[in-house]
Formats: C-alpha cells, sequence, structure tokens
C-alpha cells in the first residue's frame, strides 16, 4: 500500500507485550536533520506511549545513511539491547548516487537483523523531494518514525 494512502501513524499496537524492561537503541543519520530529528522525536515518544522506559532508550548519531548499517551492527552486537530503530532521509540529487545509497543502506541494516538475531528497523525516507519527507516526518502523511518504533516493538511481541 503506497504511503499516500496509509497514515504513517496509524499503527495498530493492541496485544503488545509489556516492554518496560525493553532497551532500545535509535541510530539516527545527521544528513537533512530537519527530518530525521522530527523522525527521532516521533520514534521516542512512540516508543514511551506504548510503554517503554525512558532511560532503556539510547540514541546514537551517524554522518549519513550509508553510515546507519555500521551504526545498527555496533547497537545491535551488544547483548543488553532488544531491538535498534534506524532512521535516516535519502533525497534525490542530480546522480545516481541516491540509487546506491538505498540500496547499500537496505541491505545493510537487513543483514545486521539476521546476523545478530533481533529486530533492527528500516526507518530511512528515500523521496525525490524535501518536500515528500516533510510529509512523512510528522506531516500529512504521518511520521516514520513512529511507525519504525511501533514495528520494533511488535517485532518484540511476536519473537
Ligand atoms: N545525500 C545523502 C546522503 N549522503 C551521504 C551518505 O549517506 C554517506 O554519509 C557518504 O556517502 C559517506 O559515506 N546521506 C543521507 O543520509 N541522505 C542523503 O540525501
Ligand atoms: C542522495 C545523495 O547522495 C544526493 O544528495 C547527492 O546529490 P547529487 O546526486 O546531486 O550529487
Amino acid at each position: 500500500m503506497a504511503t499516500a494512502l496509509k497514515n504513517l501513524s496509524d499503527n495498530k499496537t493492541s496485544g503488545m507485550r509489556d516492554i518496560s524492561g525493553a532497551k532500545f537503541g535509535i541510530v539516527v543519520s545527521e544528513w537533512n536533520e530537519e527530518v530525521t530529528e522530527a523522525l527521532y522525536s516521533g520514534a521516542f515518544e512512540t516508543l514511551i506511549a506504548l510503554g517503554a522506559t525512558r532511560e532503556h532508550i539510547e540514541r546514537m548519531n551517524v554522518p549519513g545513511s550509508f553510515e546507519l548499517s555500521l551504526g545498527a551492527q555496533w547497537m545491535a552486537k551488544r547483548n543488553d539491547i532488544d531491538a535498534v530503530i534506524t532512521l535516516g532521509c535519502v533525497i534525490q540529487g542530480e546522480t545516481r548516487h541516491f540509487d546506491f545509497i538505498c540500496q547499500a543502506c537496505a541491505n545493510g541494516i537487513t543483514e545486521v537483523g539476521l546476523k545478530y538475531d533481533k529486530p533492527v528497523i528500516f526507518g530511512v525516507l528515500t523521496t525525490e523531494t524535501q518536500k515528500q519527507a516533510m510529509d512523512r516526518a510528522g506531516g500529512r502523511h504521518g511520521n516514520k518514525g513512529d511507525e519504525a518504533a511501533a514495528t520494533a516493538v511488535k517485532m518484540l511481541s511476536v519473537k
């Protein structure tokens, strides 16, 4: 379903497990900071709303979305981290650089979750324009950070 047909902040979370004892790592890309900070706020507040403990949410900043995979790995390898959320925003420029970053980012983040057998959530916007990104970072289409946090909680409930 296209995002335009679904609000990213509208997540069914009934029946979730108690996450007050769970520890979350959030890795945030500094590129397009206005967007990624909005994603972080959404993710953080959604985790709290779903019952997470503030002191159990740990943040790590990385330069760009390409570095999210390594940041996620540094978090996921820790025994005290139950789930990792990655947040980034890649916006198309004039060249194919966008394609390579998005592919590397998606593949790398996927591999980390499989390698460490724990939820590593892909909360990365890959848009054509700044407006599309802002629309998905607390705008008319909701907040991708909300969705990423709810997904992390759902996966802990599944596991
Ligand atoms: N153009 C964007 C980037 N580019 C930087 C890369 O992510 C990476 O940091 C660099 O290639 C060095 O390894 N990153 C984003 O997150 N968003 C962009 O739009
Ligand atoms: C996604 C990017 O790396 C992009 O911002 C780079 O811009 P350009 O393709 O114009 O060099």
